[in-house]
């Protein structure tokens, strides 16, 4: 754990405040942070001032106008992989590895693995490869020399470990999910489904108790209401049977094939097509409302839906995404994310 303690001096020496917490290993989780105190709800663990992130606008201007127009996780990504700096090792020593991205993130197995999981994470991960592709298309016809494998490690570690970051200067901000910064120390901790309270200011991060916390305790902050699915295809790691809140599971691969064509087409048209899910409490609202065009006819089902039908369990209201998809309540569509504070990734 030494270098972990220069990494902590390092950053304490870049303005981060730390109050009674310290990186720890705990087997198979990597490194996050212990309590090396007791504490009660409300209490500061960690401030991070925004000098000491990376972001946007700490690239070098050489390298961001050399690739021009690039994600900025892409970006980000690319000036990882390029530093080589002395100031920025201490930082650089306490990462992950490669190996450990090889053992837990399904975007380096190989594709006989990748061809194992299930539905809803395969499609993550091909979302995955094609934002991969993109990225390293823009950064390979610059830097010709830079290798795939290292440019897909930075990647990695900057899927897994920025925060939300909003940019104050910036006329329009990027899509959320690269809306990214790096953030020293804060990026040790790990995911529970109920965690730290996370807040970013024009000053930075700061990361406070939501309970009481005991001394030796590991301390969580919350990525996000994530599924199993999206937990292991973005971050290598699914939480224990039981314990994951915001688990659900896709069940579009069992109820899309019981359509017939028409019925598929009626669905579509208005927006109920796939995106079922069974999560810890019940079946979705989507599914439900898909499912009812198996029992009624076609023009009773779209009667339903456009609104002029009563259901027979007298509830029927619907609310449509900006892609005018109906919305479930898909936690992964409605649900605080931890790219919206607390994004690791
Ligand atoms: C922001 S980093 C946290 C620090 C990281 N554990 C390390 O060793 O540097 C996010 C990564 O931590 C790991 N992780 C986070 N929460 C976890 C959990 N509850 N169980 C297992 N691994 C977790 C995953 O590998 C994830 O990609």
């Amino acid at each position: 754990m030494e270098v972990h303690k220069e990494f902590t001096e390092w950053a304490v020496s870049r303005g981060v405040k730390i109050n009674g917490i310290a990186a720890h290993r705990f087997p198979g989780r990597g490194i996050s942070i212990i309590a090396k105190k007791s504490f009660e709800a409300g209490e500061t663990l960690l401030s991070v001032p925004t000098t000491a992130l990376r972001t946007v606008h700490t690239v070098p201007k050489t390298i961001s106008r050399a690739i021009g127009k690039i994600t900025v996780n892409g970006l980000l990504s690319a000036e990882l992989a390029l530093d080589t700096s002395e100031h920025r090792a201490p930082w650089r020593v306490v990462l992950p590895t490669r190996e450990d991205f090889l053992e837990s993130v399904p975007l380096m197995w190989d594709s006989s693995l990748q061809a194992l999981l299930p539905d809803a994470c395969q499609k993550l991960l091909s979302n995955q490869k094609r934002k991969v592709a993109l990225d390293w298309a823009a950064v390979s016809k610059t830097y010709s020399k830079l290798s795939y494998d290292l440019y897909l490690y930075n990647w990695l570690l900057v899927n897994t470990r920025t925060f939300y970051f909003l940019d104050a200067k910036a006329k329009k901000q990027p899509p959320r999910d690269d809306c990214s910064a790096l953030s020293p120390f804060a990026d040790y901790f790990n995911h529970a489904p109920h965690g730290c309270n996370v807040s970013f200011s024009a000053t930075g991060y700061e990361i406070t108790t939501e309970k009481h916390i005991p001394k030796g305790a590991e301390i969580y902050i919350s990525y996000g209401n994530h599924s199993n699915d999206f937990l292991l295809a973005e971050y290598g790691f699914i939480l224990p049977s039981g314990t994951n809140d915001w688990d659900e599971i896709s069940l579009d691969a069992y109820i899309i094939p019981l359509f017939s064509p028409t019925q598929k087409k009626h669905l579509e048209d208005h927006g109920f097509l796939g995106k079922y899910v069974l999560d810890k409490e019940t079946v979705c609202y989507r599914a439900q409302v898909a499912l009812r065009i198996l029992c009624v006819g076609l023009r009773k089902w779209e009667r339903f839906v456009e609104g002029y039908g009563v259901a027979s369990d007298g509830e029927f209201g619907e609310s449509r995404d900006a892609d005018g998809n109906a919305e479930g309540h898909n936690s992964e569509e409605v649900g605080a994310d931890w790219r919206v504070i607390a994004k690791c990734g």
